[in-house]
C-alpha cells in the first residue's frame, strides 16, 4: 500500500467524530491492506514495534524537529520548527504546514507511483531504532531526513507523529480489536437489513469486552475526535448505523463471540499485527490457537480497591495475600535457550537492572515459564523497605552493579500464567497458585495464600503482614482466571480504613488450647455522658508475644470472669480501624464495627480521652 493512501484513511479518521464509523474505517483499511496489514495494524495505533516489543525509535524531539527542518529546506532551522510548535501545539499539523523534498514529494502526493509505500516507511523507520552506539544520533538525523523529502504534507503529518508513538485520530485498541473482528470474522449483511440484535446490545457488549483496551489503552479518552472510542454512546451509535447504510454499504456486525476472539487472542500476545493476520487467513479457529510465548510479555491483571466485606459478600471466600510494596515484575524463563527475561508492568523489558533476580530463577526454576509477582526491596534483616527503594533499581541502566551492594532486592511471586508448555490462564487462581509453588517451593519467593471465609482469620492475615512491614493485603476471587489487562473485581487491593477510632477495651475473652493463657478477643466501647456502650470486638490475631504484652497490660483490670469471658474495668484505650460503622442491636451503643481492626495500645490516651459515642454517630452519618 502507497503511503500516501494510509495517510489519507488516516486524516479520514481523524476527522470522523463517530465511533462506528470510524471502526468501519480502519475496518476498509485493514481489508484493503494486503500484506501490510500487520504494518497498517501496528500504524493506525502509532505503534512501530508490537505492544509486547519495547524497543524504541529512540528520537526525541529535538532530533525530529532538526530532521523536519532540514528536509522543510535551507532558510527553516529546527528552532524555526520549535516557534511554529508553539503556536499550533501538535508535531503532525507542523510538518504537514511544510513543502518537503520539491517535485519528488508532490509527484507522490498527486499519486505518482514511485510514492513511499507502507512497508519502506516500516522499514525505514526501524532502521531509525536500530542505529545504536557512536555516531547513532546522525545515523537517525539522516535516516528521517531522508524519509520526509519524499513526503507530502500529509504523508509527513502522519511520519512525525508515527516518530512519536502517538497518531491522535482516535483510533485506540478497542477499534482496532472491533475493526479486526468486522473485517475478518463478521459475516456481511445486506444493507437495508436490520441487525440481527439490535444496535443497543451489540454495542452494550463492546463496552463489556473492551473493559481491557479502555483501561491498558494509553490513547483511551486522549483521542481528539472521539473520547472513547470503545464506548458505544446510544445515540452516536445510531447516527453511527444510519451513516454506515448510507455510506459504507452493508453494515458488518462483529458477534461477541467474534469479538471475544479477537480479544482472547489480543491479551495472550499483545501482537495486533499477527492476530490481524491470522484473523484473515485462519478466522476464529486460528485465534483460539494463539497461545502465550515465553518472553513475549503479557499485560498485568490489575486490582480495584475493595473491602474485606466486599470480597466475602462477592465470593464464598477470599485468596488473601500480602500486598508487597515493591514493582510489578514479570518473570520468564525459556529452559531451552537457558535464558531469563524480566518486564515491567508496562511490559519494558527490565532484565538488565535486576542480576539478582534473574540469577535467582537460574538457581531455582527448572521448567520453561512465565510468573507474576513483585520485587521488593529488603534491608539486612530480610525486612521490606519503602517502595522508592526499590525505583532506584527498576530502570537503572548504568552503575548497577554498585547499586546492587546500596539496595538489595528479592522476588516475591503470586501467580504462574505458564509452566512447562501449558498456559494457565484459564485455571483457576488456586491451581495457578499450586503450580507457582511447585516452580519455586522451597525457596521462600512464593506469596503466603490464605483461603479463608473468616473475617476475623483475615484480620490476623492483614496484622500480620502490615507487621512485618508490608503495605497490606490484597484479596483475591480463588475460583477467578487470570484476566490480562484487566481492573475488574476479581483482585480486590484492601482500601486502608479511612479513620480510626480511639476505643475503651471493657470486656476480653480467654483464648483455646495453646492461647489459652493470653486474653484473645476484646471488647470495645465507646465513651458517653454517663459510661461506655459497646460497639464491636477486635480479635488481634497477632503474635504470642503482642498477645502476652496485652495480657499483661489488661490482667489487673480484670473485674468479673465468667467461662472465657471477663469484664474489664476501663483503663485502656486501643485504636481500631474499621471498614463501615453500621447499624446493629448486637452492641448497647446500637452500633457495630464492620471488619474492626487492631492498629495499637493508645499509651498516652485514658479512657476518658477516648472517643465518644457522638462522634461515631457522626462518621456513621458521614458515611
Ligand atoms: N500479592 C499481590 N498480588 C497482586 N498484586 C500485588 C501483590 N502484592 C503487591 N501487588 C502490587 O499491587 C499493585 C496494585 O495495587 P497498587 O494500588 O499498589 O498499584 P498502583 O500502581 O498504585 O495502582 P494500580 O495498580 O491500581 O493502578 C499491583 O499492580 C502489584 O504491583
Amino acid at each position: 500500500m502507497e503511503f500516501a493512501e494510509f495517510a489519507a484513511r488516516a486524516s479520514e479518521m481523524e476527522r470522523e467524530p463517530a465511533d462506528l464509523a470510524t471502526v468501519a474505517l480502519v475496518r476498509d483499511l485493514f481489508l484493503d491492506a494486503g500484506e501490510d496489514l500487520p504494518v497498517v495494524v501496528r500504524f493506525v495505533q502509532g505503534r512501530v514495534f508490537p505492544a509486547w516489543d519495547s524497543t524504541t525509535l529512540d528520537v526525541g524531539p529535538r532530533l525530529l524537529h532538526e530532521a523536519i527542518a532540514r528536509a522543510a529546506g535551507t532558510n527553516v532551522t529546527a528552532d524555526d520548527v520549535e516557534d511554529k510548535l508553539a503556536d499550533i501545539g501538535e508535531i503532525g499539523a507542523v510538518a504537514e504546514s511544510y513543502e518537503f523534498g520539491g517535485q519528488q514529494g508532490l509527484a507522490a502526493f498527486a499519486g505518482g507511483t514511485d510514492g513511499l509505500t507502507v512497508a519502506e516507511v516500516d522499514e525505514t523507520l526501524r532502521e531509525v531504532a536500530a542505529a545504536d552506539g557512536e555516531g547513532s544520533e546522525d545515523r537517525k538525523l539522516s535516516t528521517l531526513f531522508g524519509l520526509f523529502n519524499r513526503c507530502s504534507p500529509e504523508e509527513a503529518k502522519f511520519i512525525a507523529r508515527l516518530v512519536l508513538s502517538e497518531m491522535r485520530i482516535g483510533v485506540g485498541e478497542g477499534t482496532v480489536r472491533d475493526a479486526i473482528a468486522e473485517a475478518f470474522l463478521a459475516d456481511a449483511e445486506p444493507a437495508d437489513a436490520e441487525p440481527a440484535d439490535d444496535g443497543e446490545t451489540t454495542d452494550g457488549a463492546r463496552t463489556d469486552l473492551s473493559a481491557f483496551a479502555a483501561d491498558s489503552d494509553p490513547e483511551a479518552g486522549d483521542g481528539e475526535a472521539k473520547e472513547d472510542e470503545s464506548e458505544g454512546d446510544d445515540d452516536e451509535g445510531e447516527e453511527a448505523d444510519e451513516s454506515d447504510d448510507e455510506d459504507e454499504g452493508p453494515t458488518m456486525r462483529a458477534t461477541d463471540d467474534e469479538l471475544a476472539a479477537v480479544e482472547r487472542a489480543l491479551q495472550v500476545s499483545n501482537d495486533y499485527g499477527m492476530v490481524a493476520t491470522v484473523a484473515r487467513e485462519e478466522g476464529e479457529s486460528g485465534l483460539a490457537e494463539v497461545r502465550l510465548e515465553v518472553g513475549r510479555p503479557v499485560q498485568a491483571m490489575l486490582a480495584q480497591a475493595g473491602t474485606v466485606t466486599d470480597a466475602l459478600a462477592e465470593w464464598e471466600s477470599a485468596a488473601v495475600e500480602t500486598k508487597f510494596d515493591g514493582a510489578r515484575v514479570q518473570v520468564h524463563y525459556d529452559e531451552a535457550e537457558e535464558e531469563v527475561s524480566l518486564y515491567s508492568r508496562n511490559m519494558d523489558d527490565v532484565t538488565d537492572p535486576l542480576p539478582e533476580v534473574v540469577e535467582f530463577v537460574e538457581a531455582n526454576v527448572g521448567e520453561s515459564v512465565i510468573l507474576d509477582g513483585e520485587v521488593v526491596a529488603i534491608d539486612e534483616d530480610g525486612d521490606p523497605l519503602p517502595f522508592q527503594e526499590i525505583l532506584r533499581r527498576f530502570r537503572r541502566k548504568h552503575d548497577v552493579s554498585r547499586m546492587r551492594e546500596e539496595v538489595r532486592v528479592e522476588l516475591r511471586a503470586f501467580d504462574c500464567l505458564h509452566a512447562d508448555g501449558e498456559d494457565l490462564l484459564d485455571a483457576p487462581l488456586t491451581v495457578r497458585h499450586e503450580r507457582l509453588t511447585d516452580v519455586l517451593g522451597g525457596t521462600g519467593a512464593v506469596s503466603e495464600l490464605l483461603v479463608s471465609a473468616d473475617a476475623e482469620e483475615i484480620a490476623a492475615f492483614e496484622e500480620r503482614a502490615l507487621e512485618a512491614g508490608h503495605e497490606g493485603i490484597m484479596l483475591k476471587n480463588p475460583d477467578s482466571t487470570y484476566s490480562p489487562g484487566n481492573r475488574g473485581r476479581n483482585w480486590l487491593k484492601r482500601k486502608p480504613d479511612v479513620e480510626t477510632l480511639d476505643l475503651v477495651v471493657t470486656g476480653a475473652e480467654w483464648g483455646e488450647g495453646r492461647r489459652a493463657k493470653f486474653l484473645g478477643t476484646f471488647l470495645l466501647s465507646a465513651r458517653t455522658d454517663d459510661g461506655y456502650e459497646t460497639i464491636g470486638k477486635v480479635a488481634t490475631g497477632i503474635t504470642d508475644e503482642k498477645l502476652a504484652e496485652l495480657t499483661e497490660l489488661l490482667e489487673p483490670e480484670i473485674q468479673a470472669e465468667e467461662g472465657q469471658e471477663v469484664d474489664l474495668r476501663p483503663a485502656v484505650v486501643f485504636e481500631v480501624g474499621y471498614e463501615e460503622i453500621q447499624r446493629s442491636p448486637t452492641y448497647t451503643s446500637g452500633y457495630a464495627l464492620r471488619f474492626p481492626r487492631f492498629v495499637s495500645v493508645r499509651e498516652d490516651k485514658d479512657p476518658e480521652d477516648a472517643d465518644s459515642l457522638e462522634r461515631v454517630e457522626r462518621l456513621a452519618d458521614g458515611q
